[in-house]
């Protein structure tokens, strides 16, 4: 059974093309999270592919402690740029442990600690998403093999485990600054993300 149901398809106009968006259901928990996608995906070809955790500093409050908002504009781009390809908007704040705990852990950063020691010093694991719910809205979406935009060598292990291939990892690195300089750092030392430098 899928962990998600396919609730409603739109068109979504942006600045780099109009995108179909398709709106899901997680079944276990009631959040909504999206898919937001151009061409046709069920052919052979693996498809340009973006598996974006929901970041609300980042992606809509301009927020330089992190990465997000610049990578989650470069994807959207780059699959308009090949008329193809999918981004599914994750609703995983905080890497799961959502909003209010992530100001929380901003908080602790403030004072010093990584983002790998704040979220311990609050009681979770460094990364609580679980990406069951991806792997569904792909197959929903007809999608059976990727060329995967990601720096994250879990959500890559992650997509071969439920049956989603991953044909290629296009690397996604954007928006290097000098607030997110040591968050960046302790992604590529602690949490094993590829990253330049
Ligand atoms: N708990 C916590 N979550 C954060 C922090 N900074 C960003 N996030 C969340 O991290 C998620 C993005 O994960 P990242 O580790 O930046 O990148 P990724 O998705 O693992 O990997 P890429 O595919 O390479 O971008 C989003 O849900 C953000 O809200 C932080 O300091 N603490
Ligand atoms: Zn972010």
């Amino acid at each position: 059974m899928s962990s998600v149901s396919l609730v409603a398809s739109a068109q979504l106009p942006t600045p780099w093309g109009v995108f179909t968006m398709t709106g899901f259901k997680e079944e276990a928990t009631g959040k909504d999270h999206v898919a937001l996608s151009m061409g046709d995906l069920t052919t052979d070809a693996p498809v340009l592919a973006r598996i974006h955790s929901e970041c609300l500093t980042g992606d809509a409050l301009f927020s330089l402690r992190c990465d997000c908002g610049f990578q989650l504009q470069a994807a959207l781009q780059r699959i308009a740029k090949e008329e193809r390809g999918v981004l599914l908007y994750v609703r995983q704040e905080g890497r799961g442990i959502g909003l209010l705990n992530k100001i929380h852990a901003y908080h602790l950063q403030d004072q010093g600690a990584d983002t790998v020691e704040a979220n311990e010093a609050l009681g979770f694991a460094p990364d609580l998403r679980d990406y069951t719910i991806c792997a569904d809205m792909l197959k929903a979406l007809g999608v059976k093999s990727l060329r995967l935009m990601t720096n994250n060598p879990r959500k890559i292990k992650a997509m071969e485990q439920f049956g989603v291939h991953v044909a290629e990892r296009i690397p996604l690195e954007e928006g290097r600054n000098a607030y997110n300089e040591f968050y960046l750092a302790t992604k590529a030392g602690k949490l094993g993300h590829m990253l330049h430098d």
